[in-house]
Order: C-alpha cells, then structure tokens, then sequence
C-alpha cells in the first residue's frame, strides 16, 4: 500500500444528513480569519475534489474540516464543504461536527451537558450537548444571526405561473416557496422532483432577485430552495413539514437547521412568531430539527433574530481515505446521472 496523502475522517449524519468530518491529515488552510480559510479551500479546490467527488464523496456527502479556532472563545473551528458551496454555517453538519468531536473523545464530554463554542466561517456557535453513557444524545446549536430578505416577490420559472417567494438568511441562503401551492405534500416520492424544480427554482432566483447579507458581502447568491409545508399549531408551538433543494440536484435527507433559522426569521418578520416561541421541521425522511427564537437582534440594519436549533447526530464509521500516485483521477470525478447539471464543472 502506498499513498501520497491520508486523510482521517469520522463519518456521521444528523437526522439523515451526512457529515463528515476530517479529524487529521489535513493541514490548516492559509487566512487569518475562518471566512479567509473558507475562501483559500474553495478556490483552491483540492480537498473539496478529493473528499466530495466520485470515488471517495458522492452527491450525498458533506465534508466538514476541523481547524484551531480563530476566535479565543472556541474550542474548535470547522470549514463546511457541500457538494457546490463552502458555506458560512450549516445545521446539520454543525450537529455532525458537535457529535463527533464528543463522541470520538476529541473535545472532553460532561454529563449530562456539555457547553462549547464552535467558530463557523459565519460566526460563532455556541453548542449546548445533552450528554449521557458518553453519548452526545441532542445537540442544541445557537446559530448566527439569522434574517428576512425579500417578502412575497414574483418570480418567473418557465413552465410555470408567477410564483410569489419570500428569501431569508439562516447561517446560508435561501428561496422560500409554499410547497402545497406547487402541489406537493413533501413525501418522500416527491424527492426527485422537488430536486428539480428546486435547481429551477433557485436558479430563477438568483437571476432575477439574488441575495445579500449586510457583513457578508462575498455570499451574494441564493444556495438552497426550501419547499415549506403548511404551518400547524403542535403541542410545543408552530410544526411544518420541510424539503430544501441542495445544488447540483438533491434532498436534504435532514430537515435542514439553516431552514429552521430561515423560516422563523420570515415568520417573526410576518409577526407570526416572538422571541420565545418554538418551530418544529420534520424533513422528508420524517427526522426533526426543533427550533426557537433565542433573541431579536440586527444584522446591518436589518431586523433579525438569533435562532437555537437542536436534533440529534450519529457516527457511522471512520475511513481513511487515500492517493495512489498512479491513480488517474486524483481530482475524483462527477457524473451528470447523480451530480445533475454540475457534470464536469469541478473537474
Ligand atoms: O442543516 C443544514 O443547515 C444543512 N443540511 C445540509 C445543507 C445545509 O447546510
């Protein structure tokens, strides 16, 4: 056996969304802030191409990198790589992250909670852990501030009538559609053409809207479409069934904590929400992330509010993931039959 690198991943998901994380192997990217490092791995493209293309990724996979933090009041620093961005926060490879650094014994649990701060390239986030038999049981992520953009825009999709969306910010970037308008109930056959019309529909968005986010001027694009079901009064306040269409063309398997954070940043826009009230999404596998306005708060000048998401993670194993030097792809490869439209863009 040879390599030329080798890279020390912990797998995990959370709620059914996977995210690994690398835990060794990889030396910390060039920046002196984590928006810098997350800027030098996606332009520089090596580790994304190694860890999320074919032969080692897959179009399901996200990567997360761990990192010595920047910031002096985290533990940790991660560096989040989905299939087509390098994001400022996720939710549920924050859980993955959180999970595995408890789990694996990398940072030291304390039952029955452990307290920690994690520095996303978007923030900090502080994670509360609900810890027991050395399991971190639930994970309870503070998410970076989180706000409404636009509120009932027109949108033209070919082959469709003038839909009417709302954009929001929530640790990433989202188009926001009523899901029973379009005729969906957000099970889980519908996923192939949620995938679909969720690409069109993000990619009209990004056309004719965009997006902006008053600190963070270099994310000027729209990266998710969340299909939102119709809201219900729950024993612990408002619930929806949730499906977010993730670039190139796929389902989050979770119900997406950056979601969460969005549609209670548009609900608490519409007043239809306080500081103090619960959310609860149930993806299209039927996982759970619960939701709660933390705190009102300003991103710019914009109103916002700080959103606590919480669900619950798993290991499911480790891998060791190497380079022969005769290998002909050490950029791995994708394949428009699982990848959809970013066949060849990253090769
Ligand atoms: O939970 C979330 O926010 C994430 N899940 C995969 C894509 C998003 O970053």
């Amino acid at each position: 056996m040879r390599s030329t690198k080798t890279i020390h991943v912990v797998s995990c998901h959370a709620e059914g969304e996977v995210g690994d994380v690398i835990v060794g192997g990889v030396a910390p990217p060039p920046g002196e802030t984590l928006w810098e490092q997350r800027n030098w791995i996606e332009t520089d493209g090596t580790l994304r191409n190694f860890v999320l293309n074919e032969p080692r990724g897959g179009v399901f996979r996200h990567v997360n990198l761990l990192v010595p933090p920047k910031h002096p009041e985290a533990q940790m620093g991660f560096i989040i790589m989905e299939p087509e961005d390098t994001p400022p926060m996720s939710g549920s490879n924050s859980i993955c992250v959180s999970t595995v650094l408890l789990d694996s014994g990398v940072i030291a649990m304390r039952e029955p909670e452990t307290l920690l701060t994690l520095e996303a390239p978007g923030g900090l986030v502080r994670v509360r852990a609900e810890c027991r038999n050395g399991k971190a049981e639930r994970i309870h992520i503070r998410n970076v501030a989180s706000f409404a953009g636009r509120l009932d825009a027109p949108l033209e999709v070919e082959r469709l009538p003038t839909l009417t969306v709302d954009t929001a910010y929530g640790g990433d970037s989202f188009v926001v559609v009523d899901a029973a308008a379009l005729g969906f109930g957000l099970v889980a056959d519908e996923a192939h053409h949620l995938a679909d019309l969720g690409m069109r529909i993000s990619d009209a968005a990004n056309a004719q809207i965009g997006f902006e986010h008053p600190e963070l001027p270099e994310w000027r694009h729209i990266s998710f479409c969340l299909f939102a079901g119709p809201l219900t009064e729950g024993a612990d306040g408002l619930e929806a069934l949730s499906a977010v269409a993730i670039r190139p063309g796929k389902i989050d398997r979770s119900p997406t904590g950056t979601a969460v954070s969005a549609r209670m940043a548009l609900l608490c826009a519409r007043g239809q929400m306080q500081v103090g009230d619960r959310f609860t999404a149930t993806s299209i596998l039927g996982s759970h992330f619960a939701g709660r306005v933390a705190e009102a708060t300003t991103v710019g000048a914009r109103p916002a509010i700080i959103p606590e998401i919480s669900g619950r993670g798993w290991i499911t194993g480790t891998h060791q993931h190497m380079l022969d030097p005769d290998d002909p792809w050490p950029d791995g490869y994708r394949l428009s039959d699982t990848w959809g439209r970013s066949f060849g863009k990253k090769l």
